[in-house]
């Protein structure tokens, strides 16, 4: 199965012979850095080789549709409940520069004592089941295909089932995971001696997988009441997981620290943040540093997250970010949407290609606030590990609730989440391994009493059986579905009238789940306004519509409101009327034609408008302009009278007129056109001048209801401004 760019990637065809597949390659892959990278006309230091089919950014047309990767691992984080979606947002997210496709679990999974089986429907999370993290690792293996990068796919092994769910990750080449006993015990309350034990022998896993490990410290800032306290727990909660897995024989580049800047505007951020992230990269130089924007701070506003993200981007660039975890803008107020996964992942390669290069030119002071107050939070670190060595240990010290207090260490407010050693889900289920117990399994942490039976297979106990399932992988039960009602198969035949049809839904995170988003603004408080928000959108007839963002403009004067609704039908593609695309003949026909017809144009910006820069480069040569192809060019430059323009070309002869208008407010773009045409009428020249208009806000339909022959909208190029008018050219000799 190929991937063509015009085609939709087919779920049901991948989710065939699933059972036969077998993961590529095991391990993380790292970007292919490239240093002194050209594109276009500019060149790149802190970049990656380019891919071979991507999105670049909107303005990336101004550079000759460039689109530059930063030399850090992009990831994205996708929970929407159906894999199958996800599949599709995942491929849209690697064309935006993601390498790093993270799943987040099913609410609540950490608490599941063993592996789920088939493609039960999630909450909050996909619940990580074999055959769905198979289909889509099978998914990444296409997608990476097309658009020429790997790509990292990533869950979690946490919870009671983590060694089985390492396991399973190993068999199916699965490439990163969140791994960190410390998460189990704080947030899922989950017994911290079977917590450890398991993560000694998940780790194991891992190591064998070679797969990339990211811990679990900033789920302390999500969860701290003033993040920016926890900053010297954080260092004690990196080295703690970070020792322990080097002490299971994990190797240092592949254990990922995750780190977030604690705070957000109107905080000081960067005063608090940055001496934060000097004084881990300091600390932790040898290992990957895995950097994620804030969640704490999100609000339902999507540009105050993305400003903070983007100080979040300063940060990583500033110091060290190996991956760079994006998160959704909207995840203050949505389960992710598929549109919002793409802003974060354009945000971080839009900062960080905008950033490049840039400690070739700054520095980070060594002396003075930034240096005191990073070694400040160090030292407060390691008066935290000591404490916790005089308390007794890692154990005693979560007992003694010394860790996520809200006080900044070493002030304590008694509020940490204590956990008892003798508590928690799983308390009591770890037990001492016989004498004689053997396990003839590869990866295998601890005691494993091989040599009973064959002491020259002590380092390759699965021998004993002919391998096990990581050599053999024919030996994996692959299980297709367990629940006849709650799975992928039923899931697509309710939407089989959108899947490869004609018909179309809009989206935002589930196929045909209708949702649609409406930004407004009323002049009204913010009371007024939402509710009056709603009822618009009710008498638009959107369905379940809810309101998902206020921000008040002013207490009277108005409240910005957005809502999410449904639309509850459905368009046919065969029943659209869709102009057609504006033909372009070749530079050589378009020369030939201006040849057997001299074209002569004026040209200005009409009205008031001084905006110069799009007509130049629909004209200029350098920009592949008309002039280009021999057209006689005389333009009279910007705010231009109607009227001047029309007298220039009745005494210039010109065949043709090109007025840019570009400001829209109270249509005056089309009203200048309007005004154009009638003034060519009055003064006689209307049939012998072809009218074009054009401008960022110009929707062609519409120009040439107020009588031009052309209008050209955002983006248009000099070349189909030129056909246009050769065409029209040839058309008017031939009607004489
Ligand atoms: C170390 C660790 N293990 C497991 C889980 C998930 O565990 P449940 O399956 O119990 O939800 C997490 C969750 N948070 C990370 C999300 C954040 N958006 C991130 O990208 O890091 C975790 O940090």
């Amino acid at each position: 199965m190929d991937l063509k760019p015009n085609e939709h990637l087919d779920i049901k065809h991948l989710l065939e012979d699933l059972e036969n597949y077998r993961p590529k390659r095991r391990g993380w892959t790292w970007r292919e850095k490239k240093k002194d990278l050209e594109m276009g006309p500019f060149t790149y230091q802190d970049s990656a080789m380019p891919l071979e089919n991507s999105v670049p950014l909107p303005s990336s047309k101004y550079f000759g549709d460039i689109d530059p990767q930063p030399d850090c691992v992009i990831t994205t984080e996708i929970a929407s409940g159906r894999f199958e979606d996800d599949i599709r947002r995942m491929r849209m997210a690697a064309w935006h520069g993601a390498d790093h496709l993270m799943v987040i679990r099913t609410a609540g999974q950490s608490h599941f004592d063993g592996l789920i089986e088939g493609t039960p429907q999630g909450i909050g999370g996909i619940p990580i089941t074999r055959k769905q993290v198979r289909a889509q690792r099978k998914a990444l293996d296409y997608i990476e295909e097309e658009v020429g990068r790997p790509l990292n796919y990533h869950s979690y092994i946490s919870g009671v089932a983590g060694p089985e769910i390492s396991v399973m990750f190993a068999e199916e080449g699965v490439n990163g995971a969140h791994q960190d006993p410390q998460y189990n015990v704080l947030y899922r309350n989950i017994n911290m001696v079977r917590s450890f034990v398991d993560a000694a022998e998940a780790k194991k896993v891992m190591v064998w997988a070679d797969i990339a490990q990211i811990d679990g410290a900033h789920n302390a800032n999500a969860t701290a009441r003033e993040a920016w306290k926890v900053m010297p727990e954080l260092l004690v909660q990196h080295a703690l997981n970070s020792m322990y897995s080097v002490k299971v024989g994990m190797k240092k580049e592949n254990i990922c620290l995750s780190t977030v800047p604690p705070t957000a505007p109107p905080a000081p951020s960067m005063k608090l943040d940055l001496p934060y992230a000097v004084a881990l990269r300091q600390l932790f130089k040898e290992y990957k540093m895995r950097a994620q924007m804030n969640t704490k701070y999100i609000e339902s506003s999507t540009r105050e997250a993305t400003v903070t993200h983007t100080l979040n981007l300063l940060i990583s660039r500033l110091t060290r970010a190996d991956i760079q975890s994006t998160i959704t803008p909207d995840e203050g107020r949505n389960v992710p949407w598929h549109i919002y996964n793409i802003e974060a992942c354009d945000t971080a390669k839009q900062a960080f290609v905008g950033m490049d290069d840039l400690m070739s030119m700054i520095q980070l002071k060594e002396d003075g606030y930034l240096h005191d107050r990073s070694r400040e939070i160090k030292e407060r670190a390691v008066l935290f590990m000591e404490e916790v060595l005089e308390a007794g240990g890692y154990f005693q010290a979560v007992q003694e609730g010394f860790f996520v207090d809200s006080g900044h260490y070493p002030e304590r407010n008694g509020d940490g989440i204590a956990r008892k050693m003798d508590g928690g889900v799983g308390y009591g289920t770890v037990y001492e391994r016989d004498e004689d117990y053997l396990a003839p399994v590869t990866a295998h942490f601890g005691y494993n009493n091989i040599a009973q039976y064959d002491s020259s297979l002590v380092n390759n106990p699965s021998e004993l059986i002919n391998g096990c399932t990581l050599e053999k992988p024919e030996k994996i039960i692959f299980i297709d579905e367990l629940d006849e009602s709650d799975n992928v198969h039923v899931r697509l035949e309710e939407k089989k009238d959108l899947i490869n049809t004609s018909m179309i839904k809009p989206e935002m995170e589930w196929l045909g789940d209708g949702i649609v988003m409406l930004n407004m603004f009323i002049p009204k408080s913010k009371r007024v306004a939402e509710y009056a928000a709603i009822e618009f959108a009710k008498k638009m007839n959107l369905k379940e519509v809810e309101v998902i963002h206020r921000e008040i403009m002013h207490p009277s004067e108005g409240t910005r409101v957005e809502l999410k609704g449904k639309v509850d039908f459905t368009i046919d593609e065969n029943d659209l009327v869709i102009p057609p695309e504006p033909e372009v003949m070749s530079e050589d026909q378009i020369r030939e034609a201006v040849e057997r017809n001299p074209l002569r144009i004026v040209a200005g910006t009409v009205g008031e408008d001084e905006h110069s820069v799009g007509l130049r480069e629909i004209i200029d040569i350098k920009h592949g302009g008309i002039e280009a192809y021999g057209i006689d060019t005389h333009y009279l430059g910007t705010s231009v009278p109607i009227e001047k323009l029309v007298d220039a070309a009745i005494e210039l002869n010109a065949n043709a007129i090109l007025a840019s208008t570009i400001i829209s407010h109270d249509e005056i773009h089309y009203k200048n056109m309007k005004k154009l045409h009638e003034t060519c009428i009055e003064k006689g020249i209307r049939d012998k001048v072809i009218l074009v208009a054009g401008g960022t806000q110009v929707t062609p339909e519409i120009a040439v209801k107020q009588g031009v022959d052309a209008g050209f909208g955002r983006g248009s190029k000099g070349i189909q401004v030129a056909t246009f008018l050769a065409k029209r050219m040839e058309e008017m000799q031939n009607e004489d």
